[in-house]
């Protein structure tokens, strides 16, 4: 086992934007061990995406927080760091793909460009390992299909070789037998020792593939429960069998 790529500590973050204030993650701890998946799992609303934004740097400017997040044992303390963090060691995949690239350019020349300033692997591999159909290459970003940008947003964070890769619905938009090869590559990331933090509602056809190492289910801001796939299914807690069963 691994020792944690990414850490969060009493990690509360306020959202206020003048016409709507609250409490989006209250103390949460979690940590993203090297080559393992921990999966992220919670009802809309709850703030998987928030923590994301937290592990990555990327909370809104609306956002106070407190508490610590650490990136491979170094406490990240302001936006150069993380800006230097995510040009490398920090991979995200966000939760509408599109948001990952520019506007103005196609997603191959985006994709080369990483490649060049980067020189690990190769597009190919890069795009193989996402599922991306490189066919679809030289169109634009939202020139797109959701299920099509959030694969190039896969395949752009791993071509510098993330040790933390951060992915909010990978899956999102795909049919089962993509979803099932997604998360198959997703773990071989993590055999390579990536920390993976993944982001799902897809859980019924990710359990099916038995990858996830460690499961954390959030409610309202918090980590209500953390435990191993085996550990979270003998559970008698009424509302994770509920989640279980309805989510996905
Ligand atoms: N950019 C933002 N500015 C202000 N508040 C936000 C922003 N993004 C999300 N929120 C708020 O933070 C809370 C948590 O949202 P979050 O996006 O983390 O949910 P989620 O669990 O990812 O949901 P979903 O499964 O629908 O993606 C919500 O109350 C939401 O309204
Ligand atoms: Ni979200």
């Amino acid at each position: 086992m691994g020792g944690p790529v990414a850490e969060l500590r009493g990690l509360t973050v306020h959202v206020d934007t003048g016409r709507w204030s609250e409490t989006v993650l209250e103390a949460v701890d979690l940590v993203v061990p090297a080559g393992q998946i921990t999966v992220l799992l919670g009802e809309s609303g709850c703030g998987k995406s928030m923590l994301v934004a937290a592990l990555t740097g990327t909370l809104p400017e609306s956002a106070q927080s407190t508490g610590e997040v650490r990136i491979t044992s170094t406490p990240v303390l302001d936006q150069r760091r993380w800006r230097h963090l995510r040009a490398g060691t920090v991979g995200l995949v966000p939760q509408d793909g599109v948001t990952a690239f520019s506007a103005d350019d196609t997603v191959g020349a985006q994709l080369r460009e990483l490649h060049r300033l980067h020189q690990a692997g190769s597009v190919d591999e890069a795009c193989a390992a996402a599922c991306y159909p490189t066919d679809v290459i030289e169109l634009f970003p939202h020139q797109h299909s959701a299920g099509q940008v959030q694969r190039a947003a896969l395949a752009a964070a791993l071509l510098p070789a993330p040790e933390l890769l951060v992915v909010d619905e990978p899956t999102a938009s795909v049919e089962t037998s993509l979803s099932h090869q997604i998360w198959r590559n997703l773990r071989a990331q993590a055999d390579t020792g990536a920390g993976v933090l993944a982001v799902t509602q897809d859980v019924h056809r990710l359990l099916d593939t038995g990858v996830p190492d460690r499961l954390r289910f959030m409610r309202e801001g918090r980590i209500t429960a953390a435990g191993t796939v085996a550990e979270v299914s003998a559970s008698a807690d009424p509302y994770l069998q509920g989640l279980l069963r309805h989510v996905g």
